[in-house]
């Protein structure tokens, strides 16, 4: 098996003037779950569609496996997509739309395809025409994880699910995983991305801004150090990585912590401290910051 599931190079996609996606260099590995974010209009869909073999780079490549995307019929063999906006076939009931699906996809595991059918609730009875936004994505969703394809495409499939699909979403993502399925997923959900993912590129205006494992990020991102102490406050001006330092009160202080702490340690080590709490910033605060500083 190759070590990567996805692979680009330089990928561009020019859309007339607008560079909706500027020399994408990513590699995904295998057996990995991995995040792609951005705002608006970052350029994740076109990445998508270039991956699909849906649209044709300007410039650069992208590879599925050992595939060049542009050759659709063989890269579809190892991956299953479900699209942000899910059509169903308005007269097939949802039971004969998974079966299509599962002809069309590399393999059903029918036994898991049942017990996701429970999982998700979905009534297959129906004709496609009356499923809501979130039951049609069930359906894709669940026609998806229900393939044995080494690769599952997924693009914010879960903005029409409640909390407790969300829950069952998840699972799914954690039991790709476990058998071994790559799962390159496009989502605004912050908090699912940082359950399930174990690795983020993050995208702006068509610009790979950051590529990192999820832990790494946060180590490298600003944490929120709270201290209380008896007697003399601990001397914290200069001392590499802190920032905003605010008295809370006579013996309460708060400031930012980015990279390693050995040298406040050794600063707070000269005062009577006697609380410390640390709060990791979320992978939604660490978004922000990116933003924040492209912005400013
Ligand atoms: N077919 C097209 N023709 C012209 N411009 C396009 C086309 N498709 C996308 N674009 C432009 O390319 C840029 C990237 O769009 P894209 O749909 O890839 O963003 P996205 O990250 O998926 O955004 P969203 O989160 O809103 O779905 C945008 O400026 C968009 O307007």
């Amino acid at each position: 098996m190759d070590t990567f599931a996805i692979r680009t190079e330089g990928l561009t996609k020019r859309y007339g003037q607008l560079l909706a996606l500027d020399t994408l260099d990513i590699a995904v590995p295998t057996g990995s779950v991995f995040g792609f974010l951005g705002p608006n209009g970052a350029g994740k869909s076109t990445t998508i569609r270039l991956l699909l073999g849906m649209a044709r780079p300007s410039s650069g490549h992208a590879r599925i496996f050992d595939t060049d995307a542009r050759d659709v019929r063989s890269a579809h063999r190892s991956l299953a997509y479900v699209p942000a906006d899910v059509a169903l076939w308005p007269q097939l009931t949802g039971a004969e739309t998974l079966e299509l699906l599962g002809r069309t996809g590399p393999g059903v595991d029918r036994g898991y395809r049942n017990e996701l059918v429970e999982r998700f609730a979905l009534d297959l009875s129906k004709p496609g025409r009356t499923y809501s936004t979130g039951n049609r994505q069930k359906v894709a969703l669940v026609a998806a994880f229900a393939t044995r394809a080494p690769l599952l495409v997924l693009d914010e499939p879960t903005s029409g699910l409640d909390p407790l699909m969300e829950r069952e979403f998840q699972r799914a993502v954690a039991q790709a995983r476990e058998r071994g399925q790559t799962v390159f997923l496009s989502s605004h959900q912050l908090t699912e991305v940082e359950s399930v993912c174990d690795r983020v590129a993050i995208l702006r205006a068509g610009r790979l801004v950051e590529i990192a494992d999820v832990a790494d990020l946060r180590r490298l991102h600003r944490s929120q150090v709270e201290v209380t102490f008896a007697g003399t406050a601990p001397q914290l001006t200069d001392v590499p990585g802190v920032g905003a330092v605010e008295r809370l009160g006579p013996a309460r202080l708060r400031f930012t912590l980015t990279g390693p702490p050995a040298p406040v340690l050794r600063a707070l080590a000269t005062a009577d401290v006697t609380a410390l709490t640390v709060h990791e910033p979320t992978l939604e605060e660490i978004f922000l910051d990116y933003y924040d500083e492209v912005a400013r």
